[in-house]
């Protein structure tokens, strides 16, 4: 069931409480918040939500068919296949604003049904400069505020999201594909990221470091300035809380430009963060494919780049961000290793490589796809992990039942069909899945869904062994000792994630010390706490996110050296 609650709407629709300064934001007491919703209530035509009567309201995102026969907080049975985006997607300078160059038009559309949500205009370059002139005039102010005070705005706005889970969640979904149950754990820890990075905006400091004769240098940490963030479609709300959360935090400002397939939810975050209290202008939302991208990359006013998505593009953007000598976080793809060893809790291991493969419909960067299994319980660890993948829930991904959605797009599903029938073309044995699923609910017959897949007689050389397949297709290696498959976990150009299963506690460090990959896991996988920090190595890109290590990535080290005493000069 979905409910549309009042938070919807009444989150950034404060009708000015949401003011541009931080001291606005920060006056939004919980009282006022309630009074200005009774206020919206009282406002609000008979039968018609308070949000869906108030025109102006930046956060009206969806217009709900027959929208007159909705009380507030009614719950409908499911959303799937009746929603349409009206309002803009650009946001500047604390609004929705239509792009003042709005260019080309982009289909997005909602992948459970195949439907098209909306046209968003690609946003050219008069908009991209003017997004970050918006930015840079934001930095002055939110630079200038310490770290307690950007703590309670960010706090607030973690606030908001947790208040606006269930509805922030099933945008993700309508957008994505993915199922409620993930995209709810998706904003769980989106808030969390904010929340953690709230925490440590206030602790950020430099050194004080004793020199001869009472002398003395001191560091800071400041902010880099206006920083680009670029998404991928699978997080999309999740990857520009990974990014805003550390950048907002070190006094950046930031332009985000989300994958012109997943344009939705990040606006609402910016508006969000707009009614906690941010200057208005401090994070900002242009739309649009690669042109918009480099138009952000090449802008000279940009600081720093931090990008979330393919190798190929990885590449170009280092290139672009070499040119104007900027620092560049790069989150790029994977094809890593799970590792079970024979001595591994089964049970769990097989849970494991379940979480590893099929996470929103196997589109997750660090899934662990190339599954080693010792030999001796090749066997049994294989019938098991099919006899799961084959119950696993597939279709409407609004069901509170299901566990596997659609994917992102039909290029994307053909994509990864063709993969599979190399695979087969290649050797490979399809223990199951694999194929298209229709589901029987007639919206659905033209959404973008296949049956989790896991291929058995796999060789290192195949292709579904090497590359990234970015869809849920598990293959299954054989192995024998540690050093060999040590030695074939590292033979990839990725080095995002692995994982290994196994008791022996010392097997598991010794092995996990040699892989060469940035996010290991021992016995559970596709865990992420905030707290840990996120990142590649090799192809897959470098850079952290999440974790104190991202404070490195968006603040640079200002080095000042004080003289107590007389100038000692050689001439
Ligand atoms: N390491 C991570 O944290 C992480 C997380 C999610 C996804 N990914 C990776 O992302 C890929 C899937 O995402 P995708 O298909 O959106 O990737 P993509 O590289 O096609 O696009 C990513 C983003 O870059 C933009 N873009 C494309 N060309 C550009 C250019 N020339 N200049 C500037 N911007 C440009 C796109 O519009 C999009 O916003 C997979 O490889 C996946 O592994 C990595
Ligand atoms: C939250 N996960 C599952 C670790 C995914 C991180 C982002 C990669 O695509």
């Amino acid at each position: 069931m979905l409910t549309m609650s009042l938070n919807w709407a009444l989150g950034s629709g404060t009708g000015g409480l949401a003011a541009g300064t931080p001291r606005a934001g920060r006056a939004l007491t919980v009282k006022r918040r309630l009074r200005e919703r009774r206020r919206l209530r009282a406002a609000a035509p008979d039968g018609i939500p308070p949000m869906l009567a108030q025109s102006r309201l930046p956060s009206l995102l969806f217009l709900l068919p027959r929208l007159r026969s909705l009380a507030p907080g009614l719950a409908m049975s499911s959303a799937t296949g009746t929603v349409t985006v009206q309002q803009p997607l650009n946001y500047r300078a604390g609004a929705r604003v239509q792009p003042a160059d709005g260019g080309q038009l982009e289909e997005v559309f909602e992948p459970a049904t195949g439907r098209v949500l909306c046209k968003v205009p690609c946003s050219g370059e008069k908009e991209v400069d003017l997004a970050v002139q918006s930015a840079k005039a934001a930095f002055k102010i939110w630079s200038q505020m310490s770290g307690m005070e950007r703590c309670r705005v960010m706090l607030e706005a973690a606030r908001i999201i947790r208040e606006q889970r269930e509805e922030i969640a099933t945008m993700e979904t309508i957008n994505n594909g993915k199922s409620i149950f993930e995209a709810r754990v998706d904003i769980d820890i989106s808030w969390q990221c904010l929340e953690y990075y709230a925490g440590l905006a206030g602790s950020l400091a430099g050194e004080h470091i004793q020199l001869p004769g009472g002398s003395f240098g001191y560091t800071r940490r400041e902010p880099l300035g206006v920083c680009v963030g670029i998404g991928a479609w699978n997080y999309p709300f999740q990857i520009a809380c990974w990014k805003s959360g550390p950048a907002l935090a070190c006094g950046n400002a930031m332009v985000f430009k989300p994958s012109p397939f997943t344009p939705i939810s990040v606006v609402r975050l910016a508006e969000i963060f707009t009614e906690a209290g941010v200057p208005k202008g401090l994070f900002n939302v242009v739309q649009g494919g690669a042109a918009t991208g480099q138009l952000l990359c090449q802008h000279p006013d940009v600081a720093k780049i931090s990008f979330t998505g393919s190798v190929p593009t990885g590449m170009k953007i280092m290139e672009m961000a070499a040119k104007g000598i900027k620092p560049v976080t790069l989150e790029l793809g994977g094809k890593s290793p799970l590792i079970i060893f024979s001595d591994a809790d089964l049970e769990n291991a097989v849970k494991g490589a379940l979480m590893a493969n099929f996470l929103t419909q196997g589109e997750v960067c660090c899934n662990g796809t190339r599954v080693f299994v010792e030999r001796k319980i090749l066997d049994t660890f294989t019938k098991e992990v099919v006899k799961r993948t084959q119950k696993i829930k597939i279709g409407d991904p609004l069901l509170e039942d299901t566990r596997m959605g659609a994917l992102i797009n039909r290029p994307h599903l053909n994509r990864v069909q063709g993969f599979i029938k190399q695979a087969k073309e290649q050797g490979a044995v399809v223990l199951c899945g694999g194929d298209l699923y229709v589901p029987d609910d007639p919206k659905l017959k033209n959404g973008y869904y296949m049956r989790p897949c896991v291929l058995g007689n796999c060789k290192d050389d195949m292709t579904c062994v090497k590359e990234e397949i970015f869809g849920p297709v598990m293959a299954i290696l054989p192995f024998d000792t540690e050093e060999e498959v040590v030695e074939r976990a590292n033979a990839t150009k990725f080095g995002l994630a692995g994982g290994v299963f196994t008791r022996d506690i010392q097997k598991a460090h010794r092995v996990v010390a040699a892989l060469k990959a940035g996010m290991c896991f021992i016995n559970n996988y596709n865990v992420s706490p905030v707290e840990l920090p996120f990142g590649g190595y090799k192809s897959s890109g470098f850079g952290r996110e999440n974790g104190r290590a991202a404070i490195e990535y968006y603040s640079q080290l200002k080095t000042v050296c004080v003289e107590m005493g007389d100038v000692e000069s050689v001439f």
